[in-house]
């Protein structure tokens, strides 16, 4: 199953097919209760006299009970039975990060079963008079109550994720549909003019000028073979394509922290332009180690920068973590050298290294990239774990190409892509994996310490185009 149909059936219960089937039920179901209906009054009429005297409320209720019944049990059983039973471990690992997002469907059908449920609730009550008598036995073991706090918590962060993702992309999302309902109003036939417009919305949202020329060669094929001639066809088939052909770029992909496996320090290189968020996304990192109880020591790279230096000290002490400095215009090698050595001496578990990020002189940059790389390999030969190159996501195509440049210049092994909230350009993950292949694996949803997520590529996704996928093939 592509990621557009795991999404569309996490949310909703059911993907494409699925829904188109269970509309089709559910008119054939109408349709038979108004049958049953019919035949149901006739025969009351014929039976009971007596029963008629007040026929008609009572005969209509429990004619309709049963019709909405049937049809409101397939719906909430489909919604519940889906997310919790039938679906793979990557549906239920989206479930999982949409969960907060359900609440609307999930809403409708418990107020639709609040009926049905009644039996139920008497049922747990008497069970929970025989759980009360045997509190002894069955009470949670500290073992497992830790387990379900722990569980408890893992869930809370994933709420919190969600909804962070949701909120910091909602400026890219409502950016998207805008410009795609603009086109899609605009739609007559698929046509030339159709091909060149659809080219320039993709080119316009930031997803990368081979992506778009690769959807559209890719949707003239399929438009064809699926005879596509409806708006509602058109759009579902555009959203599919991008969505279910990021998810097929991504299949290597591991966007995942490497650390070190000795018991040496792991060592995070920083690179990226001036303002990309370097220095905030070293402290908001630092902040996240030192909370989980980890060693960490920030090394100040950027001699270059007036003001560099003072900014990550700040950081350091806003999170209490100790920074490896030197005076500005110092080589940078060899401050990044007295950091290592630090953090071997004092069995430091992490060292973060800043950097300066001027890409006027592209040489320059490449000859102090590469010393401050040998410098660290030499004391440490399995590090750095990561070259992280730091993206300022609301700049959209012009991330993009700096990634090319610094891609060529140094080695790059992930990508921290900033700024993502307060961004309309969000659709620039997907010219990252589709054009450059480099993994992206950090997002700045803010400016505060905490405002920083592991990337979560499902959770993006669905966070940029949610209205569009679970809206659409309706
Ligand atoms: N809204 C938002 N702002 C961010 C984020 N990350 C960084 N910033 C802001 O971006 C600005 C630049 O960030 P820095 O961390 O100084 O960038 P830098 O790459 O270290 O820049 P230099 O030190 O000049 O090389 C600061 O005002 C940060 O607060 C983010 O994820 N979201």
């Amino acid at each position: 199953m592509g990621l557009f149909d795991r999404i569309k059936k996490a949310f909703t219960g059911k993907d494409d097919d699925e829904e188109k089937k269970s509309t089709e039920e559910s008119i054939e179901k109408q349709e038979s209760t108004e049958d049953t209906k019919e035949d149901d009054t006739q025969t009351l009429e014929n039976v009971d006299n007596n029963e008629v005297e007040k026929p008609v409320e009572p005969t209509e209720k429990s004619t309709d009970e049963p019709g909405e019944k049937s049809i409101e049990t397939t719906d909430s059983e489909d919604v519940s039975k889906k997310l919790d039973t039938t679906n793979t471990d990557e549906v239920t690992k989206v479930k999982e990060e949409v969960k907060p997002h359900t609440s609307e469907p999930v809403k409708e059908v418990e107020s639709n079963t609040s009926v049905q449920e009644e039996p139920e609730d008497i049922e747990s009550e008497s069970d929970s008079s025989e759980t009360i008598t045997d509190t002894t036995t069955t009470s949670e073991s500290p073992a497992e109550s830790d387990e379900s706090t722990d569980e408890d918590e893992k869930e809370k962060s994933e709420e919190k994720d969600v909804k962070e993702y949701d909120e910091g992309l909602k400026k890219s999302r409502n950016s998207f549909s805008t410009r795609f309902n603009h086109f899609l109003a605009n739609f007559r036939s698929v046509d030339e003019d159709f091909f060149d417009d659809l080219e320039e919305l993709l080119i316009e949202s930031d997803v990368g000028y081979e992506t778009a020329m690769r959807i559209s060669d890719e949707l003239r094929e399929e438009v064809k073979l699926e005879n596509v001639k409806k708006r509602s066809d058109v759009s579902d088939v555009i959203v599919r394509k991008l969505v279910d052909m990021y998810d097929e770029e991504g299949k290597e992909e591991d966007n995942s922290l490497k650390f070190s496996t000795d018991k040496v320090p792991t060592v995070f290189l920083f690179v990226g332009v001036n303002g990309a968020g370097k220095t905030t996304t070293i402290g908001k990192l630092a902040h996240r180690y030192q909370q989980e109880g980890k060693k960490v020591l920030l090394a100040a790279g950027d001699t270059f920068r007036a003001g560099a230096i003072e900014q990550l000290q700040e950081w350091g002490r806003r999170v209490d973590v100790p920074v490896e400095a030197s005076k500005p215009q110092t080589d940078p090698a060899s401050v990044v050298f007295d950091a290592v050595k630090r953090a071997i001496n004092e069995n430091f578990d992490i060292l973060l290294v800043d950097t300066a990020g001027r890409l006027q002189n592209k040489e320059g940059l490449m000859r102090e990239l590469e010393k401050i790389k040998r410098v660290i390999t030499r004391e440490l030969p399995e590090a750095p774990q990561e070259v992280l190159l730091v993206l300022d996501g609301s700049t959209g195509q012009n991330a993009l190409s700096q990634a090319k440049q610094f891609n060529e210049t140094t080695e790059v092994s992930g990508i921290v892509l900033t700024k993502i909230d307060g961004s309309s350009q969000g659709g620039i993950v997907l010219a990252i994996r589709n054009e450059l292949h480099i993994p992206v694996k950090l997002v700045g949803l803010g400016e505060q310490m905490d405002d920083l997520r592991d990337f979560d590529p499902e959770k993006f996704i669905y966070g940029l185009f949610k209205e569009l996928i679970v809206g659409s093939g309706k």
